[in-house]
């Protein structure tokens, strides 16, 4: 039976009720039609409990057709017909507490997880037509002639939300409702769905997570389970754009490394993909805007490019991705917050090998508050390297810009047996050379860690906590590629991040050079701030980052020549050894909201014996040595040259691969 015209108000209610939940009205319509049919046209069974029974069709089909049976009303062809409409539902939700009886929803909503996506799409609402139909579906659609109104009840952004509904019988529900979801997106198994989001939090919380939502808990729990609706129906298929829900243009990059855990990847075609345990590539949301006819629209609907959180929850701090430059789009790399070690990479964190005088057992509370230093402070001869601002201490700071801009020959050390060397004389296949070039040997700065008893909140925990301030990738005007930037005042000394990357041995990065020679951009930094300490390094006790394939967002800094606005400094947190620390970058003086961060990559110009060219700089300095060289080329004046290069050479030299990127 179809409902009639008189119907009109109470459909348009209906659909409005279930708009709530993302249910579109063509699903609200065909369940109506039904329920209709079920209960003899009389709405008051439908409308009872705020349409609770509508909402056990949708979303519960399984029960209703037991109470169709027990009505006798349903026939073998109206079965097929119910089948058929439930495949082609946009989406369905799993009951999770089966044989429920009655359940009132009072819908706790917890939110949306794509908040800022929304916002953006509010704004384009203001000049386009859909700004009426936004108007439309907000207004209390009591017209009779609402019927065909309903037919284009505006579809919200995609987005999913949590629901908690109880029953009389004292059952609780937790739903999932998934608002405008992307083209063929199916339920996933929840097991999965669990599993992942259990493994982003239990990386998350390694060591020292102090605070723990369970509101955020139950949205990532709620977004994840959108995500997963994606990989399984989505692979090698389209790509669903659960922001946008537009189609993006093609199929994004392989997802062949082998992954020990599961990670978002962002790749080269923008969608942030989602690595997991089912060794597929999963994509999920893309918040790709497409310009804005009008001009006169807010910024941010014309800009070309934009990624929400390049991380995927993965920090603390959202950071976002945006492109107004060019079309070109982010490289394919897995986003990790922590290093991780790659095959024979030795770094264990042995607890027995951490001595007191390494850590501090007897600590209460913060130590940078007591009144003696604790034995963390020892490596910078009993004061502490952080203030109780959270900054780096300015004489601390000064000493540390000094070793990288002007290194005296004290702060360099030459290995007995240089382990680069090794590695270049293997390849050649001759004895050791042993020609060591020197390496900076610089100021640690130690950190309380796990064995410490002082307080989690000790303010000599800095780097450990992660990022904490507001950042964003971008492209950059001068041609240098993607950038990064602070979208807040820093202050000097401020941590903004580490430089996280795969953890592998010289040697392993040299392979990894050998077979990606023809790679556009390479992203390996050495940990050589301490090699004096021992003569001799073993092969696997030279360790690099490489965040070529995983790294986080220090992959994005440019260079600077000379006057970089930061500084890396080595921080031991878990090892004392000095092999495996953590490159730390840090202010060296007030960076303004939008500036660029930039940290002096030590690359040596002059260097044309270097095995891979160096970029051509667009740093800008004043002192950009790059340009400072061309002068020179052009007056033919090269006397100077030796003792800038012993100046300015400081890793670039002892790079197997020079930080590149073809221009
Ligand atoms: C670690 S990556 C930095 C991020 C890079 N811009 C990107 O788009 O991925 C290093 C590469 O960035 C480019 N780059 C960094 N600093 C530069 C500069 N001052 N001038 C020109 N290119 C630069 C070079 O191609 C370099 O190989």
């Amino acid at each position: 039976m179809a409902p009639s015209k008189g119907n009109g108000v109470k459909i348009s209610k209906a659909c409005k009720a279930m708009n709530r939940f993302g249910v579109s009205a063509g699903t609200v319509k065909a369940s109506l039609k039904r329920l209709l049919k079920v209960y003899q046209n009389n709405w008051a069974y439908i409308e009872d409990d705020d349409y609770k029974v509508l909402l056990d069709d949708i979303f519960e089909p399984k029960k209703m057709e037991m109470v169709r049976h027990e009505f006798k009303l349903i026939d073998e062809s109206e079965e097929d017909e119910d089948e058929e409409e439930e495949e082609t539902r946009p989406f369905k939700r799993k009951s999770l507490l089966s044989g429920e009886t009655t359940c009132s929803i009072y819908a706790a909503s917890l939110g949306n997880v794509c908040e800022n996506r929304e916002e953006l799409l509010d704004l384009d609402y203001n000049n386009t037509d859909k700004k009426a139909r936004k108007i439309e579906d907000e207004n209390d659609n009591d017209n009779d002639n609402d019927e065909n109104e309903n037919e284009d009840v505006s579809p919200s952004p995609c987005s999913s939300e949590i629901h908690i509904a109880s029953s009389s019988n004292g059952n609780v529900k937790l739903a999932f409702s998934i608002r405008m979801p992307p083209p063929g997106f199916s339920i996933p198994n929840l097991d999965v769905v669990m599993k992942h989001v259990e493994d982003v939090y239990r990386e998350k919380s390694q060591g020292f997570e102090t605070g723990f939502s369970l509101a955020q808990f139950l949205k990532d729990l709620c977004q994840c389970f959108l995500e997963q609706g994606n990989v399984l129906d989505h692979v090698g298929n389209k790509i669903p754009s659960f922001d946008s829900c537009k189609e993006p243009e093609k199929q994004v990059g392989s997802a062949n490394d082998p992954i020990k855990s599961p990670r978002f990847v962002v790749s080269s075609d923008f969608d942030h993909c989602f690595n997991g345990n089912l060794t597929k590539q999963q994509i999920v949301g893309v918040d790709e805007l497409s310009s804005s006819k009008d001009q006169s629209t807010a910024d941010v609907c014309s800009k070309h490019y934009w990624v929400a959180d390049i991380t995927r929850g993965l920090e603390k701090q959202e950071i976002s991705v945006v492109n107004e430059v060019d079309d070109e789009k982010l490289p394919t790399f897995t986003y990790i917050h922590t290093n991780e070690n790659y095959n024979t990479a030795n770094v264990k964190f042995v607890l027995a090998r951490i001595s007191d005088d390494n850590s501090c057992p007897n600590c209460f509370g913060d130590c940078l508050s007591s009144e003696v230093p604790c034995a963390c402070a020892v490596e910078t001869g009993g004061e502490f390297a952080y203030t109780t601002k959270g900054s780096i201490d300015e004489n601390f700071l000064k000493k540390s810009i000094d070793i990288t801009l002007k290194p005296t020959k004290t702060d360099y050390f030459y290995c007995e047996s240089c382990p680069l060397e090794r590695i270049k004389d293997k390849k050649k296949n001759q004895s050791q050379s042993g020609s060591c070039k020197g390496h900076l040997v610089r100021k640690f700065i130690k950190e309380c860690w796990y064995k410490c008893g002082c307080d989690f909140n000790c303010r000599n925990r800095v780097v450990q906590r992660g990022i904490q301030a507001k950042l964003q990738v971008f492209m950059t005007p001068e041609g240098k590629g993607w950038g990064l930037r602070t979208l807040e005042n820093l202050p000097k000394g401020t941590f903004v991040c580490e430089y996280v990357g795969e953890i592998v041995t010289n040697s392993e990065l040299f392979e990894r050079n050998e077979l990606n020679k023809n790679e556009q951009h390479t992203y390996p930094v050495l940990l050589d701030a301490d090699w004096s300490s021992e003569g001799f390094l073993k092969d696997e006790e030279a360790l690099c980052l490489d965040a070529t394939s995983f790294g986080n967002v220090a992959r994005f800094i440019n260079h600077r020549c000379v006057d970089a606005n930061m500084v890396e400094i080595p921080v031991e947190v878990e090892s004392p050894d000095h092999h495996y620390y953590h490159h730390a970058f840090f202010t060296t003086r007030d960076v303004k909201a939008m500036e660029e961060l930039t940290w002096d990559y030590g690359i040596d110009f002059d260097d044309d014996s270097h095995p891979v060219k160096a970029f051509v700089c667009k740093c800008g300095s004043k002192s950009c040595k790059a340009v400072k060289r061309k002068k020179r080329d052009a007056v033919g004046d090269r006397s100077n040259c030796k003792d800038k290069a012993v100046a300015v050479d400081t890793k670039a030299k002892k790079l197997l691969v020079v930080l590149r990127r073809n221009s």
